[in-house]
């Protein structure tokens, strides 16, 4: 357990104890700047649960249901979900593995400095925030590259520049928050992914 005191968390239910000393990292980054890329590599090295809120968005619209209708319609216009809907299935996905998991990797999260202070109501505290930074032009060349093959809505000139305009706006600011209490690593990710995870790891490694 790497985070002790720093990740308590106000639980009540018997189903939230599972998950309130669960360590917890938050990976942060603008669209595209390879979040999903590097959480991949510390599954594979560290065996960290890895949930990415926008994955989990993703699957409630492939199921059809009418809650997930709505989240297309939000996500295809690079809005946000009300906070609620995401921090609900965050939760959910975290007790379902809270049993074999040895730390989670919540990806895409938080947005918003409001987001961030939901979760630690309702979760507990992160003990690292990965802080994946890109610049927005590599950004949106990485995303229209993705856009050739990932069948995903909003991977196209107009919803990126929203995705990206609000993630200066609103997630931007959730750096900052965080920063003060000095659990933000930096890492550049316009190295190459190898170089990129050797600093990632490093960041996890200090954890220890
Ligand atoms: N050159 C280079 N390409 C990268 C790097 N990391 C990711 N990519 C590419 O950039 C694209 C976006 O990477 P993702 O890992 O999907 O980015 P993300 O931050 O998870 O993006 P969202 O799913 O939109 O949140 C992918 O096609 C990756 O192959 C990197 O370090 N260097
Ligand atoms: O906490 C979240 C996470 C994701 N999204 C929505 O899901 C989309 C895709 O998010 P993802 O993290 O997959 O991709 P990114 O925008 O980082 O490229 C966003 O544009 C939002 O519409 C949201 O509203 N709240």
């Amino acid at each position: 357990m790497g985070c002790s005191a720093s990740c308590s968390g106000r639980i009540v239910h018997s189903d939230d104890d599972k998950i309130k000393d669960a360590k917890i990292i938050f990976v942060v980054g603008g669209p595209g700047s390879g979040k999903g890329t590097q959480c991949e590599k510390v599954v594979a090295k560290y065996g960290y649960t890895h949930l990415s809120s926008g994955d989990l968005l993703r699957a409630e619209v492939a199921s059809g249901s009418e809650r997930g209708k709505t989240l297309q319609a939000i996500m295809q216009k690079g809005e946000l979900v009300p906070l609620d809907t995401v921090l609900d299935m965050i939760k959910d996905a975290m007790i379902a593995k809270a049993d074999v998991s040895k730390g989670f990797l919540i990806d895409g999260y938080p947005r918003e400095v409001k987001q961030g202070e939901e979760f630690e109501k309702k979760i507990g505290a992160p003990c690292l925030l990965l802080y994946i930074d890109a610049k927005g032009e590599t950004m949106v060349k990485r995303l229209m590259k993705r856009g050739e093959t990932s069948g995903r809505a909003d991977d196209n000139e107009e919803t990126i520049k929203k995705r990206l305009d609000l993630y200066y706006k609103a997630t931007e600011p959730v750096i900052a928050f965080y920063s003060s209490r000095g659990i933000v690593k930096k890492i550049d990710s316009e190295l190459p992914v190898d170089e990129v995870f050797g600093h990632v790891a490093k960041a996890i490694d200090g954890l220890k």
